[in-house]
């Protein structure tokens, strides 16, 4: 058994978002957003039927959720707000009702010792803005800051570390590019401006922040690292595509003002030409980098759309039932690699998980959960690797503290350390959770 000690204020903690678990979408004056919208549309929603509007019930279960957490013994919570419940038009008027639910979350999580991390959006927007053309429209980045300026007015000093975005390549792929997530846009032309206008209302809400905000305000991105299939050019240059596509796409402007080339190269005419004064925006100084990891992917050329670049299947490995290979290296690769190419910034793990195949409800209060005892220590283990070799990584929060709603994929993709029995509500941990109550008590991998 070797152990590899962590830096001694390490943060350990895990993640969620809002409409994964909170239910009750509309409650309290809430607006609806984008979510609401896609999820009880059956011709965009993959798992018909499996919406948000009870998810974990944790809007009505907060307090029992965050004594389960200090019980777990988590020293950080990572949470995202409900642009709608805070604001139900998007902009103007402020719903008291729904920004005092989070108010009553973090101070109930700081009466726990547990340090909230919040997370500005998480893929939410609300159904007035995006009627008003969402992402794609310019002005969002005022709206985006807008909505920050409340949260930070109200929360700041109690929330000491804020998120603007999660996953703004997600969000774009996802929700412009190929429909599979909401809005359910597929239009290679709006994709870059949903994109572009992301990241200038990161830089917008940034700056908002430096208004008043005395802690720390970060962005958060999914890493995947892309390793190519072999030294063949046209290999090389599919990673290169690959990895400009998804891993650069929002670190290089955030970081260094600029977007990789090959964007335009995959683009083309779809790829306007921006105006350079939104790199200034854009490029706002921030205090951490904020990476979810789950897998890593091999790379070749081939004909696909839009990349010309695809998996090569590992079918030698483990995958997670979301089909996701199990390759824990990627994660030490990745962190030194953002290390490389964009600095010393502090680093947070920000999500870090796997959905496997757990029995459907707990059996005598137990559920073993194997599969997920053995990613969880080997990612873990993989932080430690990465620190030693010079990466400096802040935090952990595994994703997930619960099982809840997989977005399009419903709720039978179930990430969480604690099981969620969905017809009784009642939360069980997997024995996941018992391993990284261990890890924390001792703040150390144990492989
Ligand atoms: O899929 C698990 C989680 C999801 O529940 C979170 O809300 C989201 O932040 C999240 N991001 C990833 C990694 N990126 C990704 C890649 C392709 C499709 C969907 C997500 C995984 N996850």
């Amino acid at each position: 058994m070797t152990q590899t000690p962590f830096p001694d204020d390490f943060l350990w903690g895990c993640a969620t978002a809002a409409y994964q678990i909170e239910g009750s979408p509309l409650a309290d004056g809430a607006g609806a957003s984008i979510w609401q919208r896609f999820s009880h549309d059956p011709r965009l929603m993959a798992a018909k039927g499996d919406t948000g509007d009870v998810a974990c019930d944790h809007y009505n279960r907060m307090a029992d959720d965050v004594a389960l957490m200090k019980e777990l013994g988590l020293q950080a919570y990572r949470f995202s707000v409900a642009w709608g419940r805070v604001l139900p038009e998007g902009t103007g008027r402020v719903n008291q009702a729904g920004l005092g639910f989070y108010e009553r979350l973090v101070d109930t999580l700081l009466a726990n010792d547990i340090e909230p991390l919040c997370t500005l959006y998480h893929w939410d927007m609300p159904v007035a803005l995006d009627d008003r053309g969402g992402w794609l429209n310019r002005d969002s980045a005022d709206w985006f800051a807008d909505y920050g300026r409340v949260l930070f007015d109200r929360l700041d000093g109690r929330v000491k570390k804020w998120v603007t975005l999660n996953e703004p390549w997600v969000v774009t792929d996802g929700g412009y590019l190929h429909g599979a997530l909401a809005p359910g846009h597929r239009n290679m032309f709006e994709a870059p401006i949903a994109s572009h206008n992301l990241m200038r209302a990161h830089g917008a809400a940034v700056k908002a922040y430096r208004e008043t905000g005395k802690h720390e305000i970060g962005l958060v991105v999914n890493l995947e690292p892309k390793y190519a299939a072999s030294d063949s050019p046209e290999d090389q240059a599919a990673q290169r595509r690959a990895e400009a596509y998804m891993n650069r796409q929002y670190l290089e402007p955030a970081i260094h003002g600029r977007y990789p080339p090959e964007l335009k190269e995959i683009f083309g005419e779809a790829w306007p030409d921006w105006p350079a004064e939104d790199f200034a925006l854009i490029q706002q100084p921030i205090d951490f980098i904020g990476v979810n990891y789950y897998t890593r992917n091999v790379t070749r050329a081939d004909d696909s759309w839009p990349l010309n670049a695809g998996p090569v299947p590992q079918t030698q490995a483990t995958h997670t039932t979301t089909g996701w290979e199990v390759f824990p290296q990627g994660l030490t690769d990745v962190l030194l690699w953002v290390k490389e190419n964009y600095g010393d910034l502090p680093l947070y793990i920000t999500e870090n998980g796997a959905a496997f195949y757990d029995p459907p409800n707990a059996e005598g209060g137990r559920v073993d959960d194997p599969l997920r005892v053995d990613y969880l220590r080997k990612h873990i283990a993989a932080i430690g690797s990465a620190i030693e070799q010079g990466a400096d990584v802040r935090g952990y929060m595994l994703w997930s503290f619960l099982d809840n709603l997989e977005w399009s994929l419903g709720y039978s993709k179930r990430f969480g350390i604690v099981h969620v029995n969905f017809e009784t509500q009642a939360r069980t941990p997997k024995n996941s959770a018992r391993l990284y109550s261990q890890v924390i008590a001792t703040n150390a991998a144990t492989l």
